[in-house]
């Protein structure tokens, strides 16, 4: 297998008459920690669906995604087995989207269902082994004493922490998460990105998390991908998307232009910065 674990070429997307994604390229490499960020609008859950098969690029866009040297989508049609390589790719969402009145340990083992075998999955039984498992991720989001607790009971980060649990049952490779501290209070979301932190450095999955706060782009990733107007603006280390950059990023104007491009560039006004 590759270095690189998701390659997104020539990817272009319009709703309706507007343009949501433009010519949007790029590299991500595995065990990477990449914050995905720009302004409201920009497109960055747009581009994490794109990545999962969810949302399909535009047809006649020269588009293609490459998830651990699989084909998800290529000009617009998704390619045959891109729903079993989804179950490679965890995602989790701003919501949750837990399944309130279960019990938290039944939200975690729901992770499991897309790896089971069909009449399994049917009839929801579990086995032994996979309660362990569900066990030991909820331990390594240090709620294994919440176990038997109602999915709806918990706090909101505490809530976070139980969807990447359910993620852990998929043993991804490949964790996309959008806007997970969006609707958390700082101390929370600092939870949160720890643990998404953590699972990174210890089992080496690569991380995609898209973020409205900078701030925490800068304390959790090593690499960000700035978007604006659909377009990849920024690409490089955490540390080069300086406060000037960020306030032309935010800014309805445009400060860099193009150079030292690492790969090809993708739109014209995009600054991708070697690493
Ligand atoms: N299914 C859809 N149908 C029509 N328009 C859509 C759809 N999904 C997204 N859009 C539009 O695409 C644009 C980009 O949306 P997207 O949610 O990807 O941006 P974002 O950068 O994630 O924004 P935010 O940070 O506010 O979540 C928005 O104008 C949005 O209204």
């Amino acid at each position: 297998m590759s270095l690189t674990t998701i390659a997104v070429e020539h990817l272009s997307k319009t709703f309706g008459h507007s343009p949501v994604l433009q010519d949007v390229g790029f590299e991500i490499r595995a065990g990477e920690r990449v914050a995905l960020v720009g302004p409201s609008g920009s497109g960055k859950s747009t581009l994490l669906r794109h990545l999962v098969g969810l949302t399909k690029a535009n047809r006649h866009s020269d588009s293609r995604v490459t998830v651990m040297d699989r084909c998800i989508q290529r000009r617009g049609r998704l390619a045959r087995g891109s729903r079993a390589q989804r179950c490679r790719t965890g995602y989790i969402f701003q919501q949750f989207n837990l399944v309130g009145r279960l019990s938290v340990m039944t939200n975690v083992l729901i992770g499991r269902l897309g790896c089971m075998p069909r009449w399994r999955a049917l009839i929801g039984r579990f086995t032994p082994e996979e309660h362990e498992m569900a066990l030991r991720s909820l331990k390594r989001v240090g709620l294994e004493e919440l176990a038997h607790q109602r999915a709806n009971t918990l706090s909101g980060g505490q809530m976070q922490r139980v969807a990447i649990a359910r993620v852990l049952m998929q043993d991804a490779d490949i964790i996309l998460a959008d806007e997970p501290i969006a609707s958390l209070d700082p101390r929370s979301a600092r939870e949160v990105m720890d643990t998404l932190q953590r699972i990174n450095e210890e089992d080496g999955r690569t991380i995609v998390v898209s973020l409205h706060q900078v701030d925490y782009a800068r304390d959790y990733c090593q690499r960000a991908i700035a978007l604006k107007h659909g377009q990849v603006y920024f690409d490089g280390p955490i540390d080069q998307l300086t406060d000037i950059r960020l306030a032309y990023l935010y800014a309805n104007a445009e400060l860099d232009k193009p150079h030292e491009s690492r790969f090809p560039a993708s739109a014209p006004t995009a600054l991708r910065v070697a690493g």
